[in-house]
């Protein structure tokens, strides 16, 4: 299926190999449907720990969200959960609009009853509340393991404000542990690899978990690929040396984007600026 990726994320550190994120599931079965069914389940699902981070840190970010704003909606487990909160409050008469960058967010926002806007010229974002694979003291994200970085960036870029909601594991004091998505042009992938290696990264192609022959492919029916960097020390330097390859659409590193994030430590949500010192997310009224 096409959406297959909404489901699954790849595992750091071990090549690209993706587990499914909510169990093993069928690949003919669409995704999107089972994550709404498991979301609007009567009986309460024991969450993981992890899973419990995620949906706090999108409480969080959801208490922010006023009347009339125009949102981006997020990709990804973290989001999914600020989705279907953003819903409920819609349900009880919140009033906002939204884009979604995936079309697996889009599927779910609209099976919430959340108003979508088609893309167009001059359109604009209020707030995008997005998660991340990893995050940095400076806010550089890593982002497009669940395949949407470019949805993403195109955006957030168009966004005022970018929020990130991130559970405890994402924060990290240099980025690379998670390796860098691309999305690559199908016909380019050949050189594409041969650049990525020429840089120093590892690159694997992203293809299905029960079946390595099959490539993962992103909602624009490009090639996805994971690049194993190491530690990435100059993210800005690497941003501008990935833009010169040709047939890379977009790479996942995310810089000067995100004003704010939402992490959860120490059990408590607390807010992220670039450079700052944390704070709990509760001294704040309004978006920080
Ligand atoms: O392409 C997917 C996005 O960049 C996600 O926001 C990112 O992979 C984080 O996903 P999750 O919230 O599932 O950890």
């Amino acid at each position: 299926m096409e959406q297959e990726w909404a489901l699954h994320k790849i595992t750091p550190g071990c090549g690209g190999g993706r587990v499914p994120s909510q169990g093993q599931i069928g690949r003919n079965i669409a995704p999107v449907f089972i994550f709404s069914a498991l979301l609007t389940m009567s009986a309460p699902l024991a969450l993981s720990p992890q899973e419990l981070e995620k949906q706090q840190a999108a409480a969080a970010a959801v208490r922010w969200v006023r009347d009339g704003m125009v949102l981006g909606l997020g990709t990804g487990t973290t989001s999914a959960h600020f989705i279907k909160q953003l819903g409920e409050r819609v349900q009880a008469g919140l009033k906002v609009q939204g884009t979604a960058t995936s079309l697996a967010s889009e599927a779910l926002a609209r099976q919430l009853g959340i108003p979508l806007l088609e893309p167009r010229r001059g359109l604009t974002f209020d707030l995008a509340v997005d998660g991340a694979d990893e995050l940095d003291g400076q806010l550089r994200l890593i982002k497009g393991g669940g395949g949407a970085l470019l949805r993403e960036k195109t955006i957030e870029t168009a966004s005022r404000y970018l929020l990130v909601i991130a559970d405890s594991s994402k924060v990290v004091p240099v980025l690379g542990r998670f390796p860098l998505p691309l999305e690559v042009v199908p016909f380019a992938l050949p050189w594409v690899l041969d650049a990525v290696e020429k840089l120093g990264g590892a690159p694997v192609l992203r293809t299905h978990k029960d079946d390595s022959a099959s490539p993962v492919y992103s909602d624009q029916r490009n090639f996805l690929v994971d690049c194993h960097f190491g530690q990435i020390p100059d993210a800005e330097g690497l941003a501008v040396r990935l833009k010169t390859i040709p047939g890379i659409v977009e790479h996942g590193l995310f810089m000067g984007l995100a004003k704010a994030a939402v992490v959860i430590q120490g059990g408590v949500a607390q807010v992220l600026k670039p450079g700052e010192a944390a704070r709990p997310a509760a001294e704040f009224d309004e978006l920080p």
